[in-house]
């Protein structure tokens, strides 16, 4: 991998460090103190931004995250003729309902999953129309057949462009017929997300059967949530197993989004490794949510978390405690801050079942084993995860592959060992542009060199 060219195409106007080559991160002089707030979450943002789109009325959007996912998510809508309006972190949208304004282009989506996801069966769903999807260089390798092939046996006209299964792919908005449809949820949870989105503009109700499991389930339930906050008549239990969605156009409503639970734990990691404490003032445990749950794997590792009413607070330890294998299927963006962190525990960590992430913005287990490596760190790969065995981080210089989460993930061994340098960290704004700001804010010593 060591020829790879991040795809700069799918950088934002949100997004920062346009010109950066390397951040070198080193650590604090203290342990990690801080009490912070947390930019809004992606996957509220983008579900909100595409189903406020699409529904019957205005909405207003408060707590939107701006990166680039966001921003491309934005730029697509406007193609398609929807009004949004943008002050600080605050979006107002004039909804379609149900029709797009504008019925030819290419919508391009950059790195984002889920747009790439959550929008084709909306295009196909809606009353005429004829569009191209693309994405960047790393969305166009990312698997799409599944959620395609599901919205085809539902009468949707969405043909391949250039390779079968992977955008970029053609539209056609001929509306789309409903009944039964099977699918599989083990690769991505955003296939299912994208189905049900599109089920509620179908001529009669939707059934989905999911053939296997669900990863990441809780994203599911998200979807689920969104969709009857704006109004959709949907029917499932705890299982998911079997999905019923009827007829009925979404309504523009007023939401408060979620701050990013992915992002939070980036700074609970810090926390941890440092022995110190950092307090999230805008997320709650309660969320939906699942990256949630790695506070309780930091718990597991020997941290203190407290669980406040609207808050929550993560305690470090003096030593993390290693010595167990965990599946990481539930919330597998946290892979990275695991694998990260896991070499300044007592002893292995196993990290199963998250093959998927393989599909990800890189091949994340291959990327990840392959830094920890050229730092010395002892590493089993296997197909669908890796042990990590404690050791002492060197401090070389790895490429962050054009994936945000590698980005991340490699600053926090910099809490730890000085002079991590990380190739291309622009990509952090994906999700997250003011990153290396934040964590230099909460003591850590960042150094930003620019291309010569
Ligand atoms: O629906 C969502 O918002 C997401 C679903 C997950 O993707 P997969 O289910 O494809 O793994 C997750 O990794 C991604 O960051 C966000
Ligand atoms: C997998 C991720 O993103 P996406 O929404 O592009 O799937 C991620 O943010 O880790």
């Amino acid at each position: 991998m060591e020829d790879f060219k991040p795809d700069l195409h799918a950088r934002s106007e949100w997004a920062t460090l346009h010109d950066v080559e390397v951040a070198e991160v080193s650590p604090a002089s203290q342990p990690i103190n801080g009490r912070i707030r947390v930019p809004g979450s992606k996957s509220w943002t983008n579900r909100a931004l595409i189903i406020a789109a699409m529904a019957e009325g205005t909405s207003r959007l408060s707590g939107v995250l701006k990166s680039d996912d966001t921003y491309w998510c934005i730029h697509t809508l406007r193609q398609l003729g929807v009004q949004i309006e943008i002050n600080e972190d605050e979006v107002i949208i004039e909804g379609v309902n149900g029709d797009w304004l504008k019925k030819d282009g290419t919508l391009y989506i950059g790195s984002a999953g889920t747009t790439a996801r959550f929008l084709p069966g909306l295009l196909a769903a809606s009353k005429g129309g004829r569009w191209t999807m693309e994405g960047s260089t790393s969305m166009n390798k990312r698997p799409m057949a599944t959620l395609i092939t599901a919205l085809q046996e539902l009468g949707a006209q969405i043909k391949y462009s250039e390779e079968d299964g992977f955008l970029p792919i053609q539209l056609e908005g001929k509306g789309i017929r409903g009944g039964v449809v099977n699918i599989s949820g083990k690769t991505s949870s955003q296939f299912i997300s994208g189905l049900l989105i599109a089920s509620s503009y179908a001529d009669v109700p939707v059934t989905i059967r999911v053939v296997d499991h669900i990863v990441q389930h809780a994203y599911v339930k998200i979807t689920l949530d969104l969709m009857e906050q704006f109004g959709a008549r949907v029917e499932y239990d705890d299982s998911l197993s079997t999905i019923k969605v009827y007829p009925k156009a979404y309504k523009g409503q007023d939401i408060q989004l979620e701050a990013d639970a992915s992002t939070v734990n980036y700074f609970f990691a810090l926390a941890a490794l440092t022995n110190g404490t950092v307090r999230v003032d805008n997320l709650s445990y309660d969320t939906l949510q699942p990256d949630i749950q790695f506070v309780d794997v930091l718990e597991r590792m020997g941290c203190t978390a407290i669980k406040g009413d609207g808050f929550l607070e993560l305690q470090g330890t003096a030593q993390l405690k290693g010595n167990f294998e965990i599946s990481m299927r539930e919330m597998s963006d946290q892979t990275l801050t695991l694998a990260a962190i896991a070499p300044f525990a007592d002893g292995p960590i196993s990290i199963h079942e998250v093959a998927h992430i393989r599909k990800h913005e890189s091949d994340r287990i291959g990327v990840i084993s392959e830094c920890l490596t050229k730092m010395g760190i002892q590493v089993e790969e296997r197909e669908d995860g890796l042990t990590i065995y404690p050791g002492k981080p060197l401090a070389v210089e790895c490429n962050s592959y054009d994936d945000h989460r590698v980005a991340m993930s490699l600053a926090l061994i910099g809490a730890k060992v000085a002079g991590v340098r990380i190739l291309d960290p622009g990509c952090i704004s994906k999700t997250c542009p003011t990153f290396f700001e934040e964590i230099e804010k909460v003591g850590l010593q960042v150094r930003l060199e620019k291309n010569a």
